[in-house]
């Protein structure tokens, strides 16, 4: 017994040992240490109770600037929406390594997302051939370096599957045509997903969080990954085995090991399986980013990483844009007039379209609103006038644009993180330096900026035409924004102008739900244009009533990640509408 003591008295003493020396130590330059009793832990359990005030009140006693370890990161947190522009603008800084360690675990290695073997070979080549040419070891922002690399035949795996994902989702014409395929996804996801229900029942009863779920997973899916006419229920058993793998992915991400996670586990190595046997040979309307990814992948995939490429992407696509979809939908159902202030913006906009020559329909979209004819059954609404919408034409609806914006507001959460690739200096807006290690991280909460009362009055509220500006035909209301609407011969546009105290903040500073700087989500455009053609198809052509106006918690396991989803579920019950009266808005 006393030998059992001793061992535990030894063993005590060795962790404490190990825990003092590797300690973080202030050194001279560095912001503030904010000092932790939980080893590892640090300030994790009070900053997931509160974060903001508890944020603010380590502000009061630090600074704008100081450091603290949440769950095992040291992390230097910014606490000034105006030092944003700084650690945008400092190239040692990235967050490449972090992406690449998320989807590890996420879906496993070997993947190509920012990260894999062949890569860190390539690196390493690159530095020593460099070194032998003499030239010098210049870090180059994300951006530039992205560029210039992108030579094909000699692009590295992983710059690869970036350009991919980065040139798909961002250039115009690429977007275009994802559109195209997005408002035919959209038409169909809602039909599958509703019309035997909706049809049979009259008035349905559901979970308006899970229906979300089935709307983007359906949508994306489709839109992406294209379809196959054989394989009926495909959609179907790819959601049921990826809701369950989503369902844990905040605990992977907080780096739980899958294999505590057995069911998660076991849905993860299903979905592998069943996106590596898809028959690309025999899809429909493939994404040309999926096909190009597909092509960067080898044909033989032994090591499974062309699968882990689609999972992760199919992931990306959906974590965020379920939440962001739901909270939209629910302030407009909460809000009368927001909502019929969206419908009639649309009324206008679909008035206007028909005064016009109606333009030629190509022969695919005659074939494809048969197709759907088929599909659906005589009463079922046709939404010929979701699948006739066009990106410049989703673009005008700045109403609708406002409500999304506010909504990202209120409810976007992300931690936007950067690491330091080497020994670097921040200047904060008024001057001050701070030093940050190499291997440190850096981060800035955005709610702070999202909930400052210097940027925003009553941040607290939902306020829907918050993010407009008006003004009549001709003046000169920010000339900067291009998409407006004219209501009752006022011009309304997006408002581009914001201010903390008498210092301007830039549109993207002011709202960063979908992180900041160059390394913001490559997705965000295609997810708006989902967001809003789903909502104006459920406006349009249902009436959908909240069971209760309560707004429902957030899930803070999912802190920091982007958007928060509900706590709980919140039931809607959903009918058809009476087929519209010419003129009628609702
Ligand atoms: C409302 C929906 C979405 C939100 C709020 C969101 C948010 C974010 C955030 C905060 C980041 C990290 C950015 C940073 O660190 O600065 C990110 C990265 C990323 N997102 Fe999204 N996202 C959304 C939808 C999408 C969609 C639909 C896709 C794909 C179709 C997508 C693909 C990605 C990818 C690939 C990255 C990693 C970017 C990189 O490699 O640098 N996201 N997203």
């Amino acid at each position: 017994m006393a030998l059992f003591g001793t061992l535990v008295l030894v063993g005590l003493n060795v962790v404490f040992f190990v825990i003092f020396f590797n300690k973080r130590r202030r050194r001279m330059g560095e912001p503030p240490l904010v000092n932790h009793w939980l080893p590892f832990i640090g300030a994790a359990l009070d900053f997931g109770k509160d974060p903001i005030n508890y944020l603010k009140g380590l502000q009061s006693r630090h600074g704008d600037v100081f450091s603290m370890k949440i769950a095992g990161w040291d992390y230097h947190v910014f606490m000034n929406p105006l030092d944003v522009k700084s650690l945008e603008k400092n190239k040692d800084l990235d967050h490449r390594e972090i992406i690449g360690d998320f989807a590890s675990r996420m879906v496993g290695d070997p993947h190509a997302i920012l990260k894999c073997p062949e890569d860190e070979k390539d690196e390493k080549k690159g530095f020593l051939s460099s070194l032998i040419r003499g030239e010098s070891n210049h870090t180059k922002s994300p951006s530039t370096e992205r560029r210039d690399s992108f030579t094909p035949g000699k692009v590295p795996p992983r710059e690869k599957i970036t350009n991919i994902i980065e040139s798909n989702l961002r250039g115009s014409a690429q977007l275009n045509a994802l559109c195209e395929s997005c408002v035919k996804c959209t038409v169909k996801a809602i039909s599958r997903n509703l019309q035997d229900t909706v049809m049979e029942q009259k008035h349905v009863k559901t979970g308006l969080y899970k229906l979300c779920q089935r709307f983007v997973f359906d949508l994306t899916f489709n839109m992406l990954f294209g379809s196959n006419p054989d394989e009926e229920n495909e959609t179907q058993t790819i959601f049921d085995e990826f809701s369950v793998f989503n369902n844990n992915s905040a605990l992977l991400l907080d780096r739980i090991p899958i294999h505590l996670l057995p069911a998660t586990k076991r849905s993860r190595d299903r979905i592998l399986d069943l996106l590596g046997k898809l028959d690309w040979s025999r899809r429909y309307d493939v994404s040309r980013m999926v096909s190009e990814m597909n092509k960067c992948a080898p044909n033989s995939d032994p090591d499974g990483r062309r699968a882990r490429h689609l999972l992760v992407t199919l992931w990306a696509a959906q974590a965020n844009t379920v939440p962001a979809l739901f909270w939209t939908l629910f302030y407009l159902l909460r809000n009368g007039d927001a909502r019929y202030a969206v419908m009639s913006e649309l009324s206008e906009l679909l008035q206007k379209k028909n005064r016009r020559k109606l333009r030629r329909r190509s022969s695919d979209y005659i074939n494809f609103k048969k197709k759907i004819a088929a599909e659906t059954c005589d009463k079922w609404p046709e939404m010929e006038d979701i699948l006739e919408m066009q990106r410049k034409e989703i673009d005008k609806l700045v109403i609708l644009d406002s409500c999304f914006k506010e909504t990202m507001r209120l409810v976007g959460s992300s931690m936007s993180i950067r690491k330091a690739k080497k020994d670097t200096i921040l200047k904060t807006w008024n001057g001050d330096k701070y030093k940050i290690r190499k291997g440190d991280y850096t981060t800035f909460y955005a709610p702070l900026t999202h909930f400052d009362n210097d940027i925003y009055s009553d941040p607290e509220e939902y306020i829907y035409d918050r993010f407009l500006e008006s003004g009549y035909p001709g003046s000169s209301i920010s000339s900067d924004c291009s998409n407006s609407s004219i209501t009752c011969s006022k011009v309304l546009r997006a408002k581009c102008r914001f201010y903390k105290g008498e210092k301007r903040i830039s549109p993207s500073r002011a709202i960063m739900t979908f992180g900041y700087g160059l390394t913001r989500c490559p997705g965000r455009h295609i997810a708006t244009i989902e967001i809003k053609l789903l909502i104006l198809s459920m406006l349009k052509y249902f009436n959908v009533v909240l069971g209760s106006d309560d707004i429902p918690e957030q899930d803070l396991t999912h802190l920091g990640f982007g958007i928060m989803p509900p706590k709980n579920e919140v039931i809607v019950d959903i009918s058809l509408k009476a087929p519209e009266r010419k003129g009628s808005v609702f």
